[in-house]
């Protein structure tokens, strides 16, 4: 972990399941390589990560298993050690390719900005050679204008111990918003492609499907189909993530999916067992194929647990250099540098919107009224508008750093505006915005499903996976009380006396096709409110009586949705009749605020 992080902290635990092929996965990483500084049960950092993978693969050859390590994507924007660096990810690449990884391949955040994308293609791709697919994604080569894939569309493998043979693909979910020097292809179109049916039509012991893809999505289901048309008995391991979310499915009883959550808070695990290798064609008596998965909490005695090590024995070399490594960029950015002190914590989804503890009321009640300000039109009233996505997390009361700003708006979206639009009109924008997503939805909807302007992309990713709020009634659940009510866990650390037990840590309670137990540290469960799309705040208003017109300001990200609500509610405004409202991206405006509001601690 890296100095100065919460100390990880103690929780009751349900052991790995191994099985002949074994899979670490992250997904969703967004630049969280130093792990959560403040946050003790996901405070370990990259470096650990790599003193992790290298027990259990000394593990897996001791007993003549595999371990492969997977990723699917997203490990850009969102965190100062990525987005600090001018250029942005000046020491990222270098820090993660540290890790072994197998199968790597690209989300939608690599892909938003044109020089991310170079930057994916230049480093990243040549780190991990052909253990990266790219099987529906091409560059475009900034000198010669020629259209390439990214990487390679697949690749078959055997595996070192059991000699499993495998097909591996490495997909992106349908994704419209990328910069213009990346295509997109569309999964179903993609699984048409003579290279894709020649590749499922392979015979291999298992095919791994990776990919920046939700495990519910439409994709990975096509994908599924396609190659169930051809091999009936092959099992087929996907691993998806985009929504932020544990997650587990079972398409059939031989394939199966999990998304390992986000922001390094989760380290997931996949075990197969009963696959009938060629190789070993004499055991074809296996009974049958079967999956098992965890979520590891990135904590470091979590991970001494599950490698059977303390914390003297644990650490290897080459973890702790790229801690150092790690710990030198967070210095050289000065992401300790402090704004302010957060007087309370500001919470996305743990506190209701709107309420004196939701990040959202903050914004809209304190944050936008005093940055959306525009010297030459500063009298005119103005709705300002912002999508609840452009939020990324929580803030804790203490420090507001360099680092947190980032982790909170890691985005380089500014604030544009209409001016003077009848109040009758921008007055109905919010509303359909949150509230008419099928109308939204069919404006931009092709025949084969939803289009590019589906309302969800405004929301935070988990509200594809989550779609109502979640309260837990009862919130005091004790180490001690949980340990006895479930099966196969124990207690970590050595304290025997149950009656002295902690209050557990509030975390993860997943809940996925295979049951309630696949976190490896039982956590109380913690509430989650769902949000609306967008939040608005309404600025110089009249004391009395409605404005005859608005400045109608926004996010440019959402700017599309914004002008098609407004064609509904009686405007028709197109791009010519957007400028920008104040120079600044949002992130800088906020921080600002931050400096000029909150004391020092
Ligand atoms: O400029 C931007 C880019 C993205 N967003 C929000 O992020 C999600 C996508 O996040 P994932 O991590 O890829 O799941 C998008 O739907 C927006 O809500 C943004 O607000 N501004």
């Amino acid at each position: 972990a890296q100095p100065g992080a919460a100390s990880p902290v103690a929780a009751p635990m349900r052991d790995l399941q191994w099985g002949q092929l074994n899979f670490l996965h992250t997904t969703d990483t967004h630049g969280w390589h130093g792990g959560h500084l403040q946050e003790s049960q996901y405070s370990a950092d990259w470096g650990d990560y790599i003193s992790f993978a290298h027990h259990l693969r000394k593990r897996a050859d001791d007993e003549g298993r595999d371990l492969l390590l997977v990723d699917t994507g997203d490990r850009v924007e969102g965190n100062g050690l990525y987005d600090a660096s001018d250029p942005k990810g000046k020491y990222y690449f270098d820090i993660y390719r540290e890790q072994d990884v197998d199968i790597i391949c690209t989300g939608n955040h690599e892909l938003y900005q044109a020089s991310t994308a170079e930057g994916e293609h230049r480093r990243t791709v040549p780190n991990f050679k052909s253990n990266y697919l790219a099987s529906n994604l091409d560059y475009i080569d900034p000198k010669s204008g020629e259209r390439i894939p990214m990487a390679r569309r697949y690749k078959k493998f055997q595996t070192k111990n059991q000699k499993i043979d495998i097909v591996a693909f490495g997909f992106l979910f349908d994704f419209t918003g990328h910069a213009n020097n990346t295509v997109v292809k569309k999964v179903r179109d993609t699984i048409k492609e003579e290279w894709f049916q020649q590749a499922i039509r392979e015979k291999p012991d298992l095919f791994v499907v990776i990919g920046h893809v939700g495990v519910r999505m439409q994709e990975f289901e096509d994908i599924y189909t396609a190659i169930r048309k051809q091999n009936w008995h092959t099992p087929i391991a996907f691993f998806g993530g985009h929504a932020h979310v544990r997650d587990a499915v079972s398409f059939d009883d031989k394939a199966f999916a999990i998304a390992s959550g986000r922001y390094m808070e989760t380290i997931g695990w996949m075990s197969v067992d009963g696959i009938a290798t060629k190789a070993a064609a004499e055991n074809k008596a296996l009974s049958g194929v079967t999956f098992k998965r965890r979520y590891i909490d990135n904590n470091l005695l979590g991970l001494y647990h599950h490698s059977g090590l303390d914390r003297d024995s644990f650490p290897t070399e080459h973890g702790r250099n790229v801690i150092k490594m790690i710990a030198t960029a967070r210095k050289e950015l000065d992401l300790d540098y402090t704004y302010g002190c957060a007087p309370r914590d500001l919470w996305m989804t743990r506190s209701p919107y709107p309420s004196e503890d939701s990040i959202y009321s903050w914004l809209e009640g304190e944050v936008l009224p005093d940055v959306v300000v525009n010297e030459e039109r500063k009298e005119k009233s103005r709705l300002a508008i912002l999508n609840t996505g452009a939020i990324r997390f929580d803030i804790f009361k203490g420090p507001f750093t360099t680092d947190t700003t980032f982790i909170v708006s890691p985005f380089l979206s500014v604030l544009n505006y209409i001016p003077d639009v009848p109040y009758p009109v921008a007055k109905g924008v919010i509303d359909l915005l949150n509230n008419a997503g099928q109308i939204l939805d069919a404006a931009s909807e092709t025949p084969d499903g939803p289009g590019p302007l589906d309302s969800r992309f405004m929301a935070i990713p988990e509200q594809f996976a989550i779609t109502k709020s979640i309260i837990h009634e009862r919130k005091d659940y004790s180490a001690a009380s949980l340990e006895q009510s479930s099966e196969g866990q124990k207690p970590l650390g050595d304290d025997d006396d149950s009656s002295r037990k902690p209050a557990l840590v509030g975390g993860y309670t997943t809940v996925d096709d295979l049951g309630e137990d696949g976190d490896d540290a039982v956590h109380s469960p913690l509430d989650f409110y769902t949000v609306p799309n967008c939040v608005q705040a309404e600025i110089s208003f009249p004391i009395e009586g409605e404005p005859d017109t608005v400045d109608l300001v926004f996010l440019d990200f959402i700017q599309p949705w914004v002008l098609l609500a407004l064609k509904f509610s009686g405007g028709d405004y197109g791009a010519k009749d957007v400028s920008l409202y104040k120079n600044g991206s949002f992130t800088d405006l906020m921080a600002g605020w931050i400096k000029e509001n909150w004391k020092l601690c």
